[in-house]
C-alpha cells in the first residue's frame, strides 16, 4: 500500500501553545474580529468540501430531525477557527490568549484504567508502524476500573467459505442476450457458489431457502432466474399486466440496489418493467407509476402494505415470483405482521408461484417464515459443512428483540443470550478482523488518528465507521467533517500528491429524508476514498464497493449485527478489515464474540495514535521554540492532546455545541443483549472520562459525576432503582428507533401512527414491531 507524507495541518500558534502546556485557549477568548470573520466564512464550504445540502458531506446541517437547532448554527463555519490557515487569525487568537488564562485540557494519558492483556491468540496485529511499547504507556488505576475478570474462551478458527465456482454463466440454459449482459454491463461471468447451487434450483422451478455469507452475490442469485423466467413467457409481458414477480427487502437502500440490478439485467429485455415502492417517497407518483404497470416489483414491506390498504390499482393475480430478500432482518425490524397482511393479499389472489427465501441467519422466525411462505423448498446453505444446524432448536432462538421489559435493566437477571442464531454463519476468508482497547478519554483521538492514518498517509481507503445512533453519527460527523477535514479533506498543501488521497466524509443514518440518503448511498457507492459515519441502517445487504476497513466505534448489539456490520468489506472474495473500539471494561467482549467463532486480533492504540507523529499539524509548541520536541511516547501523548485539545475548543467555541455534545452523550443506554450487561454497562465507565470523548471538559452535571453513587441509592431504594431502569428503558427504546432501523416502544408506535397517517410506512413500523413474533 502506498503512503504518502501527510499535509501539515496549520493550528493556530496559542493551541499549539496551549495543548503543550496542557492548555487551550477558550471560545471567550475569540476576539470580536475573529468571530465577525468566522461568520462571513458561515455559508462557504472547507476547502474542498461543497456547501450543498447532501453530497460528500459538506453540508453543515444536520439531517432534518436529528440535532437541534442552536448547535446546528453553532457549527457553521467554525472549523477553521483553530485551523486557521491566516496568520491575522492566528494572531487574534494569540493576543487573546494572552489576555486571558485559557482552559486547562486535563491530561489524557494519566488516570485511565489499565488496559486488560487480551488472550494470546487475540493478539499479534499491529499497523506497520514503529510500535510505541504500551507497558509503560498508562499508570494503572483500579479505583475506576472496578471489576476484574479473567478473560476465558475456546480457541476459535474463522469460518471460511468459497466465493467463486469454476462455473461460468454461459453454462446455464439462460437468454445468451442475459448472459451478454451479465458479462458486457456487469462484468461477471462466473458464478459465485450461492449463485452456482440456487440459479439451477430456481430455473426448475423450486422454491428455494438460500443461506449464504454477507456479500456472496445473492441479490443476483434471484435476480436473475426472475428476469430469465419472465423473458421467457410464452405470452409477452405487458406493462399493464402488472407485477410478475414481488420483492421484499427490509430497507430503502437495499430496495434501490435490488432495483438497479433488475434494471441492468432487463436491458435487452424492454418490454418487462421494474419499479420500486419504498417509504419516504411520494405516494401519489407511486401510484401513478402502479397505475401505468410495474412488472418486477421491489418494495420495502411496510409501503407495499400501505397500498395494498390504498391503492386500487395493485394486483397480485398474476404473481409468478415472490421473493423474501434479508428475511433475518425483516423480521427484526418487526414486520411479522406486515408480511402476513402481503402473504394473505397475494394467496387470495394468486397460489401458483415461486417462494424465494434468503437469510443470513436463520432464527426461529425467520424457519417459521419459511414454513408459511415456501412450498417443499430446497434448502441451500454454501456454509462449510459441519459447521452447524441451518435451523435452530427453540432453546438456542430467543427472539426477543421486541420483548424489552423493565428486567432489561435487572442486574441479577442474566439468563438470557444474545446472539445465538450464529451458528454456522460465515464470515468471508479476506476479512481480517481487530479490535482496539481505548481508555474513555482517549476514544475520540484514537478514532480520529485512525481515520487520518487511512486517508492521509494511506491510499485508496474506504471506511465505514458505525455509531449506535443517528445523534451519535451526527454529531462525530459535524466534529469531524469541522475539525479534520482542514488537514485531510481540503489537501491544498503541497504535501499531498496531485490526485493523492482526498477525504471525503459522508453520513448516512434513518432520520435523514429518504432523498438525502439515497444521494449519500449512491456517491459512497461511487466515491474513491472516504470515510462513511452511519448506523445501522448502513450495516446488512448494503452493497457499496471496494471499502477497506470497517470501524465499529460503538460496539454492535450482538453478535450478528456484528457480522452484518463487518460484511460490509471483503466481499465477493475481495479483502477487507475490521477494527472494533472497546472501553477497557469492555474488553471481555472479545471473548463472548470468539464464543461465535469470531476471532479478532489486537490493535495497539499506540500504534494508532502514533500516526500523529508524522503530522507536523500536531505538534505541541513551546514558548519561544527553545525547547527541544518530545521524542517517542512522550510525543505521542503531546500531539494527542493538541488534537484533543483541538476537538474541546470546537465544541466549547459556543453553548449550543456545549449542549449538543451531552445530548448525545448517554453511554451504555442502549438496547444491549441482556447477558452482555455486564460488559456493556453505565457503571463500569468513569462519565468524566467518557466526556472527553464528546469533546467536553467536564461531566455533565445532570448526568451525575459517578454512576456508582447512583447504582447504590437505587439498590437502597427500589422504588427509585425502577423509576431510573423506566428511564434507561425509554432512552435505549428511543436510541434505537433514532438508528433509524429498530422499532419498538411507545416513540416507535408513536411514529409509526403517524407514518400510517402520512401514508409513509416505508420504514419498520411500530405498531407491528409490538406485535408477537408468534403470531406468524
Ligand atoms: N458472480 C459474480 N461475480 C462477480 N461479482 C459478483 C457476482 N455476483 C455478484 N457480484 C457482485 O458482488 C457484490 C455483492 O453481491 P450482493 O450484494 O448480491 O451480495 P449479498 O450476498 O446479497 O450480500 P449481503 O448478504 O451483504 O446482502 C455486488 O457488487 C455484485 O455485483
Amino acid at each position: 500500500m502506498a503512503v504518502t507524507d501527510g499535509a501539515p495541518l496549520q493550528l493556530s500558534e496559542p493551541a499549539a501553545a496551549a495543548a503543550a502546556a496542557g492548555t487551550s485557549s477558550g471560545p471567550r477568548a475569540a476576539p470580536a474580529r475573529r468571530r465577525a470573520q468566522a461568520t462571513k466564512r458561515k455559508r462557504q464550504a472547507p476547502n474542498g468540501a461543497p456547501a450543498a445540502k447532501r453530497g460528500n458531506g459538506a453540508s453543515s446541517l444536520p439531517a432534518k430531525k436529528t440535532a437541534a437547532k442552536p448547535a446546528q448554527r453553532s457549527l457553521k463555519g467554525k472549523a477553521q477557527k483553530v485551523f486557521s490557515r491566516k496568520k491575522s487569525l492566528a494572531g487574534a487568537s494569540e493576543r487573546s490568549q494572552e489576555q486571558k488564562p485559557g482552559v486547562k485540557t486535563s491530561s489524557l494519558f494519566k488516570n485511565n484504567p489499565e488496559i486488560p492483556e487480551l488472550p494470546r491468540y487475540a493478539q499479534g496485529a499491529h499497523l506497520g508502524n514503529e510500535g510505541l511499547v504500551g507497558s509503560a504507556f498508562f499508570r494503572v488505576d483500579w479505583s475506576s476500573c472496578p471489576i476484574l475478570f479473567v478473560i476465558c474462551r475456546p480457541e476459535v478458527k474463522q469460518v471460511q467459505e468459497k466465493v467463486f465456482s469454476s462455473d461460468a454463466f454461459h453454462e446455464l440454459d439462460l437468454h445468451p442476450h442475459l448472459i451478454s449482459t451479465l458479462n458486457t454491463v456487469l462484468n461477471i461471468f462466473h458464478m459465485t457458489s450461492v449463485q452456482k447451487q440456487s440459479i439451477p434450483a430456481l430455473l426448475e422451478g423450486r422454491d428455494a431457502l438460500v443461506r449464504s455469507q454477507t456479500g456472496s452475490g445473492k441479490t443476483l442469485a434471484y435476480c436473475i432466474p426472475v428476469v430469465q423466467s419472465l423473458q421467457a413467457m410464452k405470452t409477452k409481458i405487458q406493462r399493464g399486466d402488472g407485477p410478475y414477480a414481488l420483492v421484499l427487502v427490509p430497507t430503502r437502500e437495499l430496495a434501490l440496489q435490488s432495483f438497479d440490478t433488475f434494471q441492468k439485467l432487463l436491458k435487452p429485455f424492454t418490454w418487462i418493467v421494474p419499479g420500486v415502492l419504498m417509504g419516504g417517497e411520494k405516494r401519489k407518483s407511486e401510484k401513478a407509476r402502479l397505475r401505468k404497470g410495474i412488472n418486477i416489483l421491489i418494495s420495502t414491506p411496510g409501503r407495499l402494505v400501505d397500498h395494498i390498504k390504498s391503492t386500487k390499482n395493485i394486483h397480485f393475480s398474476r404473481i409468478r415470483w415472490l421473493v423474501l430478500d434479508e428475511a433475518d432482518r425483516i423480521l427484526d425490524l418487526g414486520f411479522e405482521k406486515t408480511i402476513t397482511v402481503i402473504l394473505n393479499a397475494i394467496n387470495a389472489e394468486c397460489q401458483e408461484r415461486q417462494n424465494v427465501l434468503l437469510s443470513a441467519t436463520l432464527t426461529e422466525g425467520v424457519t417459521r417464515l419459511a414454513d408459511i411462505s415456501l412450498h417443499n423448498p430446497v434448502s441451500i446453505s454454501v456454509l462449510d459443512e459441519g459447521l452447524g444446524q441451518p435451523y435452530l432448536t427453540d432453546e438456542e432462538s430467543s427472539d426477543d428483540s421486541d420483548s424489552l421489559s423493565d428486567d432489561d435493566y435487572d442486574d441479577d437477571d442474566d439468563d438470557d443470550d444474545d446472539d445465538e442464531e450464529l451458528d454456522g454463519f460465515a464470515i468471508p476468508e479476506g476479512l481480517e478482523q481487530y479490535v482496539v482497547v481505548v481508555p474513555s478519554k482517549l476514544r475520540l483521538v484514537c478514532l480520529a488518528a485512525f481515520i487520518l492514518q487511512k486517508c492521509k498517509f494511506e491510499t485508496d481507503q474506504k471506511l465505514i465507521v458505525f455509531f449506535s445512533s443517528c445523534e451519535l453519527v451526527e454529531f462525530h460527523y459535524h466534529l469531524f467533517f469541522q475539525t479534520l477535514l482542514g488537514s485531510a479533506g481540503a489537501p491544498a498543501s503541497g504535501q499531498l500528491p496531485s490526485g493523492g488521497p482526498r477525504l471525503t466524509f459522508l453520513r448516512l443514518h434513518g432520520n435523514m429524508d429518504q432523498e438525502e440518503r439515497t444521494a449519500v448511498f449512491r456517491e459512497f457507492a461511487q466515491a474513491g476514498p472516504g470515510v462513511l459515519f452511519c448506523t445501522d441502517v448502513a450495516a446488512r445487504g448494503l452493497d457499496l464497493p471496494q471499502v477497506t476497513w470497517i470501524v465499529q466505534y460503538n460496539a454492535p448489539s450482538s453478535a450478528a449485527e456484528y457480522i452484518h456490520r463487518i460484511g460490509r468489506t471483503a466481499r465477493i472474495g475481495c479483502h477487507g478489515s475490521s477494527l472494533l473500539f472497546l472501553a477497557p471494561s469492555e474488553a471481555e467482549y472479545v471473548s463472548s464474540l470468539a464464543s461465535h467463532k469470531i476471532n479478532t486480533s489486537e490493535m495497539k492504540m499506540e500504534d494508532i495514535l502514533s500516526v500523529l507523529t508524522r503530522d507536523d499539524s500536531f505538534q505541541a509548541r513551546r514558548g519561544g521554540g527553545q525547547q527541544p520536541q518530545a521524542v517517542g511516547p512522550q510525543e505521542t501523548q503531546e500531539r494527542a492532546t493538541v488534537l484533543q485539545t483541538v476537538f474541546e475548543d470546537y465544541v466549547h467555541s459556543c453553548e449550543g455545541t456545549v449542549a449538543w455534545a451531552k445530548r448525545v452523550l448517554h453511554p451504555g443506554l442502549r438496547d444491549l443483549p441482556r447477558s452482555l450487561k455486564h460488559i456493556f454497562h453505565i457503571r463500569l465507565l468513569h462519565l468524566g472520562h467518557v466526556a472527553k470523548s464528546f469533546g467536553l471538559r467536564d461531566a455533565p452535571q445532570n448526568l451525575g459525576g459517578s454512576a456508582v453513587k447512583k447504582r447504590k441509592v437505587n439498590v437502597k431504594r427500589p422504588d427509585l432503582r425502577k423509576r431510573a431502569q423506566q428511564k434507561h428503558l425509554a432512552e435505549a427504546l428511543r436510541s434505537e428507533y433514532a438508528s433509524g432501523l429498530e422499532a419498538g416502544g411507545a416513540k416507535a408506535k408513536k411514529q409509526s401512527k403517524q407514518a400510517e397517517a402520512d401514508g409513509e410506512l416505508g420504514e419498520p413500523s411500530g405498531a407491528s414491531s409490538s406485535s408477537s413474533s408468534s403470531d406468524v
